[in-house]
Protein backbone atom coordinates (compact mmCIF):
# COMPACT_ATOMS: atom_id res chain seq x y z
CA UNK A 1 0.00 0.00 0.00
CA UNK A 2 1.35 3.32 -0.78
CA UNK A 3 0.52 6.35 1.23
CA UNK A 4 1.98 9.95 1.35
CA UNK A 5 2.44 12.76 3.53
CA UNK A 6 3.49 16.33 3.05
CA UNK A 7 5.03 18.79 5.60
CA UNK A 8 5.45 22.09 5.35
CA UNK A 9 8.68 23.67 7.63
CA UNK A 10 9.39 27.18 8.53
CA UNK A 11 12.84 27.74 9.65
CA UNK A 12 14.42 30.77 11.26
CA UNK A 13 17.88 31.62 9.88
CA UNK A 14 21.11 32.76 11.57
CA UNK A 15 20.57 36.63 11.48
CA UNK A 16 22.50 38.52 8.61
CA UNK A 17 21.80 35.96 5.58
CA UNK A 18 21.81 37.84 2.43
CA UNK A 19 20.65 36.32 -0.43
CA UNK A 20 20.20 38.64 -3.69
CA UNK A 21 20.46 41.98 -1.60
CA UNK A 22 17.72 40.63 0.48
CA UNK A 23 17.67 39.76 3.78
CA UNK A 24 16.53 35.81 4.35
CA UNK A 25 14.84 35.67 7.88
CA UNK A 26 13.68 32.06 7.47
CA UNK A 27 13.57 29.13 5.24
CA UNK A 28 10.11 27.92 3.73
CA UNK A 29 9.93 24.69 1.99
CA UNK A 30 8.62 21.08 2.20
CA UNK A 31 9.37 17.26 3.01
CA UNK A 32 7.82 14.58 0.87
CA UNK A 33 7.43 11.62 2.76
CA UNK A 34 6.77 8.29 0.85
CA UNK A 35 5.81 5.01 2.19
CA UNK A 36 5.86 1.55 1.04
CA UNK A 37 5.12 -1.91 2.57
CA UNK A 38 6.74 -0.34 5.69
CA UNK A 39 9.87 1.23 3.59
CA UNK A 40 9.94 5.56 3.99
CA UNK A 41 11.61 7.73 1.67
CA UNK A 42 12.10 11.36 2.42
CA UNK A 43 13.14 14.49 0.33
CA UNK A 44 13.12 18.07 0.51
CA UNK A 45 11.46 20.77 -2.12
CA UNK A 46 12.78 24.00 -1.25
CA UNK A 47 12.45 26.86 -3.98
CA UNK A 48 15.18 29.55 -3.31
CA UNK A 49 13.65 32.71 -3.76
CA UNK A 50 15.03 35.11 -5.86
CA UNK A 51 16.80 31.65 -7.61
CA UNK A 52 14.03 29.26 -8.36
CA UNK A 53 11.66 30.11 -11.20
CA UNK A 54 8.75 28.51 -8.83
CA UNK A 55 6.68 29.48 -6.05
CA UNK A 56 6.11 27.70 -3.04
CA UNK A 57 2.70 27.86 -4.37
CA UNK A 58 3.51 26.61 -8.02
CA UNK A 59 5.33 23.34 -6.36
CA UNK A 60 2.47 22.91 -3.78
CA UNK A 61 0.15 22.35 -6.49
CA UNK A 62 2.63 20.45 -8.27
CA UNK A 63 3.36 17.90 -5.16
CA UNK A 64 -0.46 17.36 -4.05
CA UNK A 65 -1.06 16.43 -7.99
CA UNK A 66 1.95 14.37 -8.47
CA UNK A 67 1.20 12.31 -4.88
CA UNK A 68 -2.29 11.95 -5.80
CA UNK A 69 -1.15 10.42 -8.76
CA UNK A 70 1.65 8.60 -7.41
CA UNK A 71 -0.63 7.06 -4.77
CA UNK A 72 -2.80 5.40 -7.81
CA UNK A 73 0.11 3.74 -8.78
CA UNK A 74 1.36 5.63 -11.61
CA UNK A 75 5.53 6.70 -11.72
CA UNK A 76 6.51 10.48 -11.68
CA UNK A 77 7.33 12.07 -15.04
CA UNK A 78 10.45 14.54 -13.22
CA UNK A 79 11.32 15.99 -16.61
CA UNK A 80 7.79 17.35 -16.39
CA UNK A 81 8.50 18.69 -12.64
CA UNK A 82 9.54 22.12 -11.53
CA UNK A 83 13.43 21.54 -10.42
CA UNK A 84 12.66 21.54 -7.15
CA UNK A 85 9.47 19.17 -7.00
CA UNK A 86 11.34 16.79 -9.28
CA UNK A 87 14.24 17.27 -7.03
CA UNK A 88 13.06 16.45 -4.01
CA UNK A 89 10.42 13.62 -5.21
CA UNK A 90 13.27 11.65 -7.01
CA UNK A 91 14.68 11.57 -3.77
CA UNK A 92 12.08 10.83 -1.68
CA UNK A 93 11.69 7.49 -4.41
CA UNK A 94 15.75 6.68 -4.14
CA UNK A 95 15.70 6.11 -0.60
CA UNK A 96 12.35 4.85 -0.66
CA UNK A 97 13.96 2.44 -2.65
CA UNK A 98 16.78 2.00 -0.73
CA UNK A 99 19.20 3.53 -3.81
CA UNK A 100 20.90 5.64 -2.10
CA UNK A 101 24.02 5.08 0.21
CA UNK A 102 24.22 6.28 3.46
CA UNK A 103 27.50 7.29 4.06
CA UNK A 104 27.69 11.21 2.88
CA UNK A 105 30.83 13.67 2.23
CA UNK A 106 30.11 16.00 5.48
CA UNK A 107 33.68 17.58 4.63
CA UNK A 108 32.84 21.00 3.94
CA UNK A 109 35.03 24.13 2.35
CA UNK A 110 34.84 26.63 4.70
CA UNK A 111 32.93 29.72 3.70
CA UNK A 112 33.83 33.15 4.21
CA UNK A 113 32.18 36.05 2.89
CA UNK A 114 35.17 38.28 3.44
CA UNK A 115 36.46 38.56 6.68
CA UNK A 116 39.74 36.67 7.16
CA UNK A 117 39.43 36.05 10.67
CA UNK A 118 36.61 34.31 10.82
CA UNK A 119 38.83 31.84 8.08
CA UNK A 120 42.35 31.32 9.46
CA UNK A 121 40.75 29.21 12.82
CA UNK A 122 38.97 27.19 10.64
CA UNK A 123 41.72 26.36 8.16
CA UNK A 124 44.32 25.86 10.87
CA UNK A 125 41.70 23.58 12.53
CA UNK A 126 41.31 21.42 8.95
CA UNK A 127 43.06 18.38 8.29
CA UNK A 128 43.70 17.08 5.04
CA UNK A 129 43.70 19.00 1.82
CA UNK A 130 43.03 22.75 2.83
CA UNK A 131 40.41 23.48 0.42
CA UNK A 132 38.07 26.85 1.38
CA UNK A 133 35.58 29.29 -0.45
CA UNK A 134 35.17 32.60 -0.54
CA UNK A 135 32.55 35.07 -1.71
CA UNK A 136 34.42 37.97 -3.78
CA UNK A 137 32.59 40.87 -5.70
CA UNK A 138 30.99 42.01 -2.54
CA UNK A 139 33.79 44.71 -1.99
CA UNK A 140 36.18 46.28 -4.49
CA UNK A 141 37.91 43.58 -7.18
CA UNK A 142 41.14 45.32 -6.03
CA UNK A 143 40.62 44.96 -2.31
CA UNK A 144 39.29 41.18 -2.67
CA UNK A 145 42.58 40.56 -5.21
CA UNK A 146 44.69 41.72 -2.45
CA UNK A 147 43.26 39.81 0.20
CA UNK A 148 42.93 36.16 -2.34
CA UNK A 149 46.75 36.67 -2.16
CA UNK A 150 47.17 37.17 0.97
CA UNK A 151 45.45 33.98 2.18
CA UNK A 152 47.36 32.01 -0.62
CA UNK A 153 50.88 33.50 0.41
CA UNK A 154 50.47 32.85 3.68
CA UNK A 155 48.90 29.25 4.04
CA UNK A 156 51.23 27.96 1.19
CA UNK A 157 49.09 23.82 1.07
CA UNK A 158 45.78 26.26 0.72
CA UNK A 159 43.78 25.48 -2.33
CA UNK A 160 40.91 28.06 -2.50
CA UNK A 161 37.38 28.27 -4.47
CA UNK A 162 36.11 31.56 -5.27
CA UNK A 163 32.21 32.90 -6.29
CA UNK A 164 31.70 36.20 -7.75
CA UNK A 165 27.85 35.61 -8.57
CA UNK A 166 28.36 37.66 -11.64
CA UNK A 167 29.32 40.60 -9.67
CA UNK A 168 31.93 42.00 -11.94
CA UNK A 169 32.29 43.95 -15.93
CA UNK A 170 35.26 43.09 -17.57
CA UNK A 171 37.15 45.62 -16.36
CA UNK A 172 36.79 44.93 -12.30
CA UNK A 173 37.41 41.65 -13.20
CA UNK A 174 41.26 42.65 -14.86
CA UNK A 175 41.29 44.65 -11.37
CA UNK A 176 41.03 41.51 -9.29
CA UNK A 177 43.25 39.40 -11.64
CA UNK A 178 45.84 42.26 -11.36
CA UNK A 179 46.28 41.54 -7.62
CA UNK A 180 47.02 38.16 -7.69
CA UNK A 181 50.35 36.83 -9.25
CA UNK A 182 50.50 34.55 -11.71
CA UNK A 183 52.72 32.37 -9.19
CA UNK A 184 49.78 32.01 -7.27
CA UNK A 185 46.37 31.73 -9.60
CA UNK A 186 46.97 27.87 -9.91
CA UNK A 187 45.44 27.48 -6.43
CA UNK A 188 42.92 29.48 -7.20
CA UNK A 189 41.04 25.58 -8.04
CA UNK A 190 38.41 28.09 -9.68
CA UNK A 191 36.21 31.16 -9.94
CA UNK A 192 32.66 30.92 -10.27
CA UNK A 193 31.31 33.60 -12.60
CA UNK A 194 33.21 36.28 -12.41
CA UNK A 195 31.69 38.44 -14.81
CA UNK A 196 27.96 40.16 -16.05
CA UNK A 197 28.11 38.45 -19.41
CA UNK A 198 29.07 34.45 -19.38
CA UNK A 199 31.15 35.67 -22.71
CA UNK A 200 33.59 38.13 -20.44
CA UNK A 201 33.93 35.42 -17.90
CA UNK A 202 35.15 32.94 -20.54
CA UNK A 203 37.74 35.78 -21.83
CA UNK A 204 38.77 36.40 -18.00
CA UNK A 205 39.78 32.49 -17.81
CA UNK A 206 41.68 32.75 -21.25
CA UNK A 207 43.29 35.90 -20.61
CA UNK A 208 44.56 35.43 -16.55
CA UNK A 209 45.19 31.64 -16.41
CA UNK A 210 42.62 31.85 -13.86
CA UNK A 211 39.95 28.66 -13.98
CA UNK A 212 36.38 29.33 -14.03
CA UNK A 213 33.23 27.54 -13.02
CA UNK A 214 29.82 27.54 -14.32
CA UNK A 215 26.60 28.46 -11.76
CA UNK A 216 23.98 30.52 -12.97
CA UNK A 217 25.37 30.11 -16.20
CA UNK A 218 24.56 26.12 -15.86
CA UNK A 219 21.01 26.66 -14.17
CA UNK A 220 20.13 28.96 -16.92
CA UNK A 221 20.77 26.83 -19.65
CA UNK A 222 19.63 23.83 -18.35
CA UNK A 223 15.58 25.10 -18.51
CA UNK A 224 15.70 25.12 -22.64
CA UNK A 225 15.15 22.03 -24.47
CA UNK A 226 18.60 22.02 -26.52
CA UNK A 227 20.60 22.27 -23.41
CA UNK A 228 23.89 20.50 -24.62
CA UNK A 229 27.28 20.47 -21.95
CA UNK A 230 29.65 20.32 -24.41
CA UNK A 231 28.27 23.97 -25.49
CA UNK A 232 29.76 25.09 -22.23
CA UNK A 233 33.01 24.26 -22.80
CA UNK A 234 35.88 26.95 -21.45
CA UNK A 235 35.58 26.05 -17.86
CA UNK A 236 37.24 23.50 -15.32
CA UNK A 237 33.97 23.06 -13.58
CA UNK A 238 30.36 23.05 -13.23
CA UNK A 239 28.47 23.74 -9.66
CA UNK A 240 25.20 21.56 -9.29
CA UNK A 241 22.60 22.79 -7.16
CA UNK A 242 19.82 20.00 -7.49
CA UNK A 243 17.19 22.04 -6.44
CA UNK A 244 17.61 24.07 -8.68
CA UNK A 245 18.71 21.60 -11.97
CA UNK A 246 16.16 19.11 -11.44
CA UNK A 247 15.88 14.88 -10.09
CA UNK A 248 18.55 12.97 -8.76
CA UNK A 249 18.69 11.14 -12.28
CA UNK A 250 18.95 14.26 -14.23
CA UNK A 251 21.60 15.68 -11.54
CA UNK A 252 23.63 12.10 -12.37
CA UNK A 253 23.32 12.48 -15.93
CA UNK A 254 25.37 15.98 -15.91
CA UNK A 255 27.53 14.36 -13.16
CA UNK A 256 28.90 11.64 -16.16
CA UNK A 257 28.23 14.05 -18.89
CA UNK A 258 30.96 16.28 -17.23
CA UNK A 259 32.70 13.33 -16.34
CA UNK A 260 33.44 12.57 -19.75
CA UNK A 261 34.30 15.44 -21.19
CA UNK A 262 37.06 16.46 -18.45
CA UNK A 263 34.63 19.03 -16.28
CA UNK A 264 34.65 18.94 -12.71
CA UNK A 265 31.53 18.53 -11.13
CA UNK A 266 30.53 19.92 -7.75
CA UNK A 267 27.77 19.37 -6.08
CA UNK A 268 26.08 22.25 -4.06
CA UNK A 269 23.47 23.47 -2.02
CA UNK A 270 20.84 25.93 -2.30
CA UNK A 271 20.23 26.35 1.30
CA UNK A 272 18.24 23.27 2.13
CA UNK A 273 17.55 22.53 5.54
CA UNK A 274 19.86 19.74 7.50
CA UNK A 275 17.06 17.66 6.11
CA UNK A 276 17.88 17.81 2.66
CA UNK A 277 21.42 19.02 3.10
CA UNK A 278 22.52 15.67 4.39
CA UNK A 279 20.84 13.52 1.90
CA UNK A 280 23.06 15.78 -0.73
CA UNK A 281 26.03 14.99 1.14
CA UNK A 282 24.67 11.52 0.60
CA UNK A 283 24.82 12.42 -3.12
CA UNK A 284 27.72 13.40 -3.36
CA UNK A 285 29.77 10.89 -1.37
CA UNK A 286 27.93 8.29 -3.47
CA UNK A 287 28.75 10.15 -6.82
CA UNK A 288 31.24 12.24 -7.08
CA UNK A 289 33.73 10.83 -3.63
CA UNK A 290 37.19 12.89 -4.50
CA UNK A 291 35.49 16.19 -4.77
CA UNK A 292 34.73 18.38 -1.89
CA UNK A 293 31.18 19.41 -2.47
CA UNK A 294 29.81 22.81 -1.56
CA UNK A 295 27.55 22.40 1.07
CA UNK A 296 28.93 24.02 3.87
CA UNK A 297 25.47 26.17 4.47
CA UNK A 298 24.08 24.83 7.35
CA UNK A 299 25.41 27.35 9.80
CA UNK A 300 23.04 29.74 8.13
CA UNK A 301 20.31 28.54 10.00
CA UNK A 302 19.50 28.53 13.42
CA UNK A 303 18.13 25.65 14.01
CA UNK A 304 18.02 22.04 12.12
CA UNK A 305 15.42 19.89 10.74
CA UNK A 306 15.05 15.87 11.95
CA UNK A 307 18.28 14.34 10.70
CA UNK A 308 21.24 16.90 12.44
CA UNK A 309 24.49 17.61 9.94
CA UNK A 310 27.53 15.54 11.65
CA UNK A 311 29.13 17.65 14.10
CA UNK A 312 26.58 20.45 14.07
CA UNK A 313 24.88 21.60 17.29
CA UNK A 314 22.28 23.66 16.40
CA UNK A 315 19.08 22.95 17.90
CA UNK A 316 17.14 20.13 16.09
CA UNK A 317 13.34 20.71 15.82
CA UNK A 318 11.29 17.62 14.54
CA UNK A 319 9.36 17.13 11.38
CA UNK A 320 6.64 15.58 13.35
CA UNK A 321 6.34 19.31 14.76
CA UNK A 322 6.30 21.43 11.62
CA UNK A 323 2.66 21.42 9.84
CA UNK A 324 1.30 18.09 8.14
CA UNK A 325 -0.43 19.94 5.25
CA UNK A 326 -1.57 16.47 3.09
CA UNK A 327 -1.48 13.10 3.35
CA UNK A 328 -3.24 10.17 1.31
O1 LIG B 1 28.27 26.60 -3.35
C1 LIG B 1 28.53 26.63 -2.13
O2 LIG B 1 29.65 26.33 -1.68
C2 LIG B 1 27.50 27.03 -1.14
C3 LIG B 1 26.22 27.48 -1.72
C4 LIG B 1 26.23 28.85 -2.31
O3 LIG B 1 27.25 29.48 -2.38
C5 LIG B 1 24.96 29.39 -2.79
C6 LIG B 1 23.79 28.93 -2.19
C7 LIG B 1 22.56 29.38 -2.60
C8 LIG B 1 22.48 30.30 -3.61
C9 LIG B 1 23.63 30.77 -4.23
C10 LIG B 1 24.87 30.31 -3.82
C11 LIG B 1 26.07 30.80 -4.57
O4 LIG B 1 26.71 30.00 -5.22
O5 LIG B 1 26.34 31.98 -4.50
MG1 LIG C 1 27.82 30.38 -7.03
Amino acid sequence: MRSAKLYRYELPMDSGVILREERLKQREGFVVELELDGETGRGEIAPLPGFSLESMDDAYSQLVEQLALWREGRTFEFDKLYPSVAFGLSMAQLELENQLPQSGCYQAAPLCSGDPDELLPKLNAMTGDKVAKIKVGLYEPIRDGMLVSLFLESIPDLTLRLDANRAWTAEKAQQFAKKVAPSLRGRIAFIEEPCQAPGDSFSFAINTGIAIAWDETLQHAIRKDDFKLEDFNGAKAIIIKPTLIGSVQRCIELIERAKALGIKAVISSSIESSLGLTQLARLAQWQLPDEVPGLDTVGLFAQQLEVAWPGCDLPLVRLADQSLIWRS
